[in-house]
């Protein structure tokens, strides 16, 4: 009876527990979580849905390391986060997570080649940016700038350098917020295409139920709180969304 609860547990690469948030401006609280509980399974593509002002980027930000939770404890794997100093923290993001935004912030001055290659200098097993950027369709882009690139084509540079480092996890928030459809379509491809390929664990925040139709999980996040959580039965491949 306990056996799948166990075996769903240890497959967690995130566990949230009881997480608050609370930003404090002068004599205003605004509280962004309000005791969330959440696991990421290992290997899945969840995607995170709800209105603006949710709370959707604090949790992310907190998972990611970014950002800490005024109270309630956040895991990756066996580790606190939530008990982890400042340079833990800074090696936990450079080594583990992934983070892909919704504006690209590619350095303009940089090919896409080169932008992928200042993150695989610094990480401990990375793939080649050529191999990245192979991964998410832009073999043929390797020389370009950014200035040469359509919006959804700096998005995928934004993904090769994101998932270049091999990270466990991929955090992506709202991905396809400034693009097309047709555009962002290409972009759920290529993460898509990680997710099955290299297993990289990735959640992807939005406010756009479209998206959610292609995730192995549905987490619906209103006012700081999850309000539910669906197994999605009937995935469907990102082209045949449409919003
Ligand atoms: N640094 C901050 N200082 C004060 N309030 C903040 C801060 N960051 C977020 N908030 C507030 O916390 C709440 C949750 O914000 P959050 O950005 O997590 O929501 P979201 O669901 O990601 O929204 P969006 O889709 O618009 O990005 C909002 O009311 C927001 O105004």
């Amino acid at each position: 009876m306990d056996e799948p609860q166990e075996d769903a547990r240890s497959h967690a690469v995130f566990r949230a527990q009881a997480i608050t948030k609370v930003y404090r401006n002068g004599a205003v609280e605004v509280y962004a979580l309000r005791g969330v509980d959440l696991d990421l399974y290992e290997g899945e593509l969840a995607v995170l849905l709800g209105p603006s002002g949710s709370g959707k980027s604090t949790l992310l930000n907190i998972l990611g390391g970014l950002d800490v939770p005024s109270s309630g404890h956040a895991f990756y794997r066996d580790w606190e986060l939530t008990s982890a100093g400042e340079a833990e923290l800074t090696r936990y993001r450079r080594h583990h997570v992934g983070f892909v935004f919704q504006f690209y912030n590619l350095i303009p001055s940089l090919t896409a080649r080169e932008n992928v290659a200042v993150v695989t200098e610094i990480a401990e097993r990375p793939m080649t940016p050529e191999e990245a950027l192979g991964l998410v369709g832009l073999e043929g882009r390797l020389d370009h700038f950014p200035a040469q690139l359509s919006g959804g084509e700096q998005q995928r540079v934004a993904i090769a350098r994101a998932i270049a480092k091999n990270p466990a996890v991929l955090l992506c928030d709202e991905p396809t917020g400034a693009l097309d459809s047709q555009t962002g379509i290409r972009v759920l491809e290529a993460l898509q295409r990680v997710n099955r390929e290299l297993g990289t664990s990735t959640a992807v925040i939005t406010h756009n139920a479209a998206i959610a139709r292609m995730a192995d999980r549905v987490v619906r996040i209103h006012d700081g709180t999850i309000g539910s959580i669906e197994v999605n039965e009937a995935k469907l491949e990102p082209a045949e969304l449409s919003w």
